[in-house]
């Protein structure tokens, strides 16, 4: 999306052929820091530390670590090293585990010396295809926007809400949650987005309000606890989330407080939709809250805040006592019959195993081999 005027992704390819660059979300939105990437290692710690987050940018950046390791070492052993070190990153966006599996099953087969610009090649089209499917969601959420925008006064604004960051930033492009809102933006449909600042790691307030804000789209950031009090009083249309997985059954795993935001959005009447691409889809699973694995991150993350001083410095400071101790759990799981719809790249379905094998029956036959 665009920064500063100038049409940017999250990911890229450098013209060399083989440096993989990355906008280092760590320093957002005060700092505005792109990372080169030119090993396998280096793609695992941008995973890793978050340098790069969002399940389906988290996917494209371990297909290019795959390529990044064939540079160097395109034997067989290589290939299961890289797929071992990428694959234990990060445990809940099931795009990690459905990228290393394209690659791995692509390359297995080829020879040696050919392994290397194939998986180039292979990262570029996971890339290339997350754009192009993330516009799809958009397109299809747009109309669920349309629809609620003609309910309303001519110039009134549609007020979503939104829970991370599930924006261009979580993605190569787009994004899923935002992918609608950017379009409706963009056909000059009143828009407003309730941003919520999402902790411990704050992707809302750093990612979401920095996209927006540099795309023009009209956001308030607040805190977690906000969304229930301002669905009471009718002041979100909808809700729209992004998701790390969402199992055969339509139970979605997202952001640590997402379940709290579909509850609220329940006891209200608000439309609680999921936007998400079908690699984020896991087949293989059925009961989101028994199956999915949560993320456990550092006690830092909780126990300090990063920002800005007065006078233009980036400081951490310790928000916790030093003896008390902090549970940072990442993810939680929404239960489908709380998901109003799942916003695909081949239409809103309901959240169930029906409409889901039904849109993607091709998934529905790889996971049974
Ligand atoms: C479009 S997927 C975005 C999804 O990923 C985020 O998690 P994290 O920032 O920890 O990678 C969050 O769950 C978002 O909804």
């Amino acid at each position: 999306m665009k920064v500063d005027g100038r049409h940017i992704r999250s990911i890229w390819l450098e013209p060399d052929g083989h440096t993989v660059s990355a906008i280092d979300q760590r320093r957002l939105p005060h700092q505005f820091v792109v990372a080169q990437l030119t090993g396998c290692a280096d793609a695992a710690d941008a995973i890793r530390s978050m340098l790069v987050r969002g399940a389906p940018l988290i996917g494209a950046t371990a297909a290019y670590g795959v390529a990044l390791a064939m540079r160097a070492d395109s034997s067989d052993a290589a290939l299961d090293r890289a797929y071992s070190m990428l694959i234990a990153t990060r445990p809940t966006a099931i795009n990690l585990k459905w990228a290393l599996e394209e690659m791995r099953s692509m390359l297995r087969p080829l020879s040696s010396p050919d392994r290397a610009a194939a998986a180039y090649s292979r990262a570029a089209e996971i890339a290339e295809d997350d754009v192009a499917i993330n516009r799809g969601i958009g397109q299809h959420g747009l109309a669920l926007i349309e629809k609620i925008a003609a309910t309303k006064k001519p110039g009134e604004r549609v007020n979503v809400l939104t829970h991370c960051n599930a924006g261009w930033l979580a993605t190569v492009d787009w994004g899923t949650a935002t992918a609608p809102i950017y379009l409706a933006h963009d056909r000059g449909q009143a828009i407003h987005v309730w941003v919520d600042e999402t902790r411990p790691r704050n992707q809302g307030a750093s990612l979401t309000a920095w996209e927006l804000g540099h795309h023009g789209v009209a956001h308030t950031v607040i805190p977690d606890n906000t969304g229930g009090h301002l669905m009471q009083h009718r002041m979100v249309d909808l809700v729209i989330v992004g998701t790390d997985r969402v199992t055969a059954s339509g139970d979605v795993c997202n952001k640590i407080g997402t379940y709290l935001k579909a509850l609220a959005a329940h006891d209200n009447g608000v439309p609680f939709y999921v936007a998400l691409p079908s690699p984020t889809i896991d087949f293989s699973v059925d009961d989101g809250i028994a199956e999915i694995p949560i993320e456990q991150r550092a006690a830092e993350e909780v126990a300090t805040m990063t920002g800005r001083t007065a006078d233009g410095r980036i400081e951490t400071v310790r928000i916790v006592p030093d003896n008390s101790p902090v549970a940072n759990y990442g993810f939680d799981v929404t239960p489908a019959r709380l998901v109003t719809g799942l916003i695909t790249e081949r239409g809103v379905l309901k959240a169930d195993r029906a409409a889901l094998s039904a849109a993607f029956p091709e998934r529905i036959a790889a996971a049974a081999e």
